[in-house]
């Protein structure tokens, strides 16, 4: 089982780790040439994932073609938003037979489509049978420390999740199977967005209450978007769903939770994204999530306040006032 990793950022490169540490012959294409350099020199990505050593089945190249050629499986972790530019120029060096894993999580702006979709444009309709998507609550630090860690793996495809799922299991790496590919993917992309708005109730100084609102509430958005879709409901009460949006909402490894509380500190977006050298893809997913939900005809009240401070330069403080005050409702989805 030959494997080709495309994108080496904090995911792509713990997951090339893991695959590699399970004596897989692994091959982490890296966008940055001199990130190529130290990392074969050194077996450290010390741009994207510092403190650990990398196995010595991982190789490293800059070359998309050679990273795709004669592969197995490619998983594919760029930033959402490249993933179509990335994936046109590996297209042709993809075998047939490849089995492509995307471990991203956004949708695309523009198309408004979810990266099956981008995929399914570039390489034809008939990548469905071949294409898997792994999602869920899974901090790259935390993986690559050996942390006890459960996913989902979503495919058409019966035979290529069980395979995919056998393939990336480790003891502390547990993957469970699931069909629901727009429900798995559209969770991961999806609880980025809420995430933000945590950390912005969180960078205001509101509390637990404001926090576990923002989750619950938020989850019923995006259930609400996922079905309209065409997910299934129960998907969004998994790891892909709950399970990645408590994660995000919560934890202080989330770099959209970050960017919220930089936000609701008062710092200018763009004085935020110049600082750093990651992706918060929540950033992004916002417009298109806001974009997407006018189109169907979905309530996204949370996403809609958060595209506005994003992309309006709405004061955080009059947003929540702005949520706070919509028309009494029922609870519900
Ligand atoms: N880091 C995590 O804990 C984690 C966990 C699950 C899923 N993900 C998802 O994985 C995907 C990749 O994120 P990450 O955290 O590994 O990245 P990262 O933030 O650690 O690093 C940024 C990545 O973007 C790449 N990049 C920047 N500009 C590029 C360009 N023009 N063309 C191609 N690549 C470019 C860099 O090479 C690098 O791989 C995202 O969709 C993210 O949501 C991340
Ligand atoms: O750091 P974030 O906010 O991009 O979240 C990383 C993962 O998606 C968590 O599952």
């Amino acid at each position: 089982m030959k494997i080709g990793v495309i994108g080496a950022g904090s995911w792509g490169t713990t997951l090339a780790d893991l695959l590699a540490k399970k004596g897989f012959p692994v091959t982490l294409w890296a966008y940055e040439k001199d990130l190529v350099e130290r990392m074969s020199a050194t077996r450290v990505n010390d741009l994207f994932l510092p403190d650990f050593t990398l196995s010595a089945n991982l190789g490293f190249t800059n070359d998309l073609a050679a990273a795709a050629a004669g592969k197995d499986l490619l998983l594919l972790v760029p930033p959402s938003q490249v993933m179509r530019r990335v994936m046109q120029q590996a297209a042709p060096h993809v075998s047939p037979q490849t089995i492509l894993v995307s471990a991203s999580k956004g949708i695309e702006n523009d198309t408004l489509q979810p990266m099956a979709e981008v995929l399914e444009d570039v390489f034809g309709k008939q990548i469905a049978q071949r294409l898997a998507f792994l999602s869920g609550p899974s901090f790259a630090r935390e993986v690559a420390a050996g942390m006890p860690t459960a996913v989902a793996v979503a495919s058409g495809n019966p035979v290529v999740a069980e395979q995919v799922q056998e393939i990336f299991s480790t003891d502390c790496f547990r993957v469970y199977r699931n069909d629901d590919v727009v429900g798995v993917e559209l969770g991961g992309a999806l609880k980025n967005v809420i995430a933000l708005a945590a950390g912005v109730a969180d960078g205001l100084g509101f509390g637990h209450n404001s926090r576990a609102a923002l989750i619950t509430r938020g989850l019923a958005e995006i259930t609400r978007l996922g079905v309209a879709m065409g997910a299934k409901p129960a998907t969004f009460a998994g790891l892909a769903g709950m399970g990645d949006l408590v994660l995000t909402c919560t934890g202080d490894l989330s770099r959209n939770r970050t960017v919220g509380m930089e936000l609701g500190r008062g710092k200018s977006l763009e004085q935020i994204l110049g600082s750093m050298n990651m992706v918060a893809e929540g950033v992004k997913t916002t417009l298109s999530a806001f974009q997407l939900a006018g189109k169907i005809g979905v309530e996204v009240p949370i996403i809609e306040q958060m595209y506005r401070v994003l992309y309006e330069a709405k004061d955080p403080r009059q947003a929540v006032i702005d949520l706070m005050q919509r028309e009494l409702k029922a609870e519900g989805i």
